[in-house]
């Protein structure tokens, strides 16, 4: 589907307004720029990124994600997700909400370790479609992914006052649950469902690119939840969980899920790839007090409750491990497991 053929986000319907961060002016270390980033991740989590570099690439990921989910059922189940995260996930395998609603969406994980290590398989096997574009889509695509999200996270590890290279560090050497995701949802769904419940992200920094409406945040102190518009060659970018707890909290991780596309979208199947960086999975999540006065400083003015939130005592693997887990309806034994699949949203999902 030719992105100018898909119907124009409805103008009508109020969205929650980002700001706009560019990329090459942040790479240029603008100050003014990197103020921005910072007052966007450490206010919502959420901005948008231009200039970026990635779009090609990123028109490359649709053409191979459509070409992935449109393989039989049977294929796709051969590559099935059997545990932490990476492989095929069928909509309908994880719940929404604590009532076990299905979600509405698959997608397929690909490990960035298994796109470094090409041709050689690190973590697991991906169907043909897949390793048909390893090199013409998928390297370029999480290759500069990667560069985005260090500069990102260079910038956060300056600003948060912590040793040059720390956030870096936590990050590379090792196996993770870094990953690329193709994201399908059908069209035509009903008003009220939910593609995607709401969740935080699970790891450091996500790199976001939809075409259409459906995503909604719920800001800070607000009781509804509010569209993000995609703007086209804009990304979405947002911190996860993982880095608001190294930062103590001072960068967030808000809250999220997505809904049917708004108006006349809602007519037409919902794309999405992203880019997942998450901590390498031995990190122990937990505020880098110690290293730098800033995090210690906002971790003293926290409640007992947020410090134990930002505090789980759990590695990175083990934090993917257990939030996905208990969101699918494999392993639901009732609203407790829901309840038990939360992030560092304290309390608001
Ligand atoms: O598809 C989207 O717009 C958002 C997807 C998302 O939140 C996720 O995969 O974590
Ligand atoms: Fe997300």
């Amino acid at each position: 589907m030719p992105v100018t053929a898909l119907p124009e986000f409805p103008t009508n319907i109020p969205t929650h307004p980002l700001l706009i961060v560019d990329y090459e002016l942040l790479k240029n270390g603008d100050e003014t720029e990197m103020d921005k980033l910072w007052k966007a991740a450490t206010s919502l989590g959420f901005w948008y990124l231009k200039n970026h570099g990635a779009n090609e690439d990123v028109e490359k990921m649709f053409d191979m994600g459509a070409e992935t989910m449109n393989l039989p059922m049977e294929e796709k189940m051969k590559y099935e997700d059997e545990g932490f995260s990476f492989g095929y996930k069928f909509a309908g395998a994880s719940a929404v909400d604590a009532s076990g609603e299905p979600d509405k969406a698959e997608y397929l994980n690909i490990a960035k370790d298994d796109v470094l290590a090409w041709p050689k398989q690190a973590r697991r096997s991906y169907p043909y479609t897949v390793n048909n574009r390893m090199e013409s889509t998928i390297i370029p695509f999480v290759t500069k992914s990667i560069e985005v999200n260090n500069v990102l996270l260079a910038i956060f590890n300056s600003k948060l006052g912590l040793p040059e290279g720390t956030l870096c560090k936590l990050h590379f050497g090792e196996y993770s649950g870094c990953e690329a995701r193709t994201i399908k949802a059908p069209k035509n769904l009903p008003v009220g469902k939910q593609a995607i419940g709401a969740h935080t992200d699970f790891g450091s920094l996500s790199f976001l690119h939809n075409r259409l409406g459906g995503l909604q945040v719920l800001p800070p102190g607000v009781e509804e939840w509010q569209y993000v518009k995609p703007v086209p060659g804009h990304a979405i970018c947002n911190v996860g969980d993982a880095l608001a707890m190294l930062s103590g909290g001072i960068l967030r991780s808000n809250i999220h899920r997505v809904v049917p596309p708004p108006g006349a979208q809602a007519a037409f199947e919902r794309w999405s790839q992203v880019f997942f960086t998450r901590p390498v999975n031995s990190v122990m999540l937990r505020p880098l007090s110690d290293e730098s006065s800033l995090i210690s400083e906002a971790v003293r003015k926290l409640s007992d409750e947020q410090r134990e939130a930002l505090t789980p005592r759990v590695t990175a693997y083990d934090w993917v491990s257990r939030r996905k887990k208990l969101r699918m309806i494999k392993n639901r034994a009732g609203p407790e497991t829901w309840m038990a699949s939360g992030g560092t949203e304290l309390g608001r999902a």
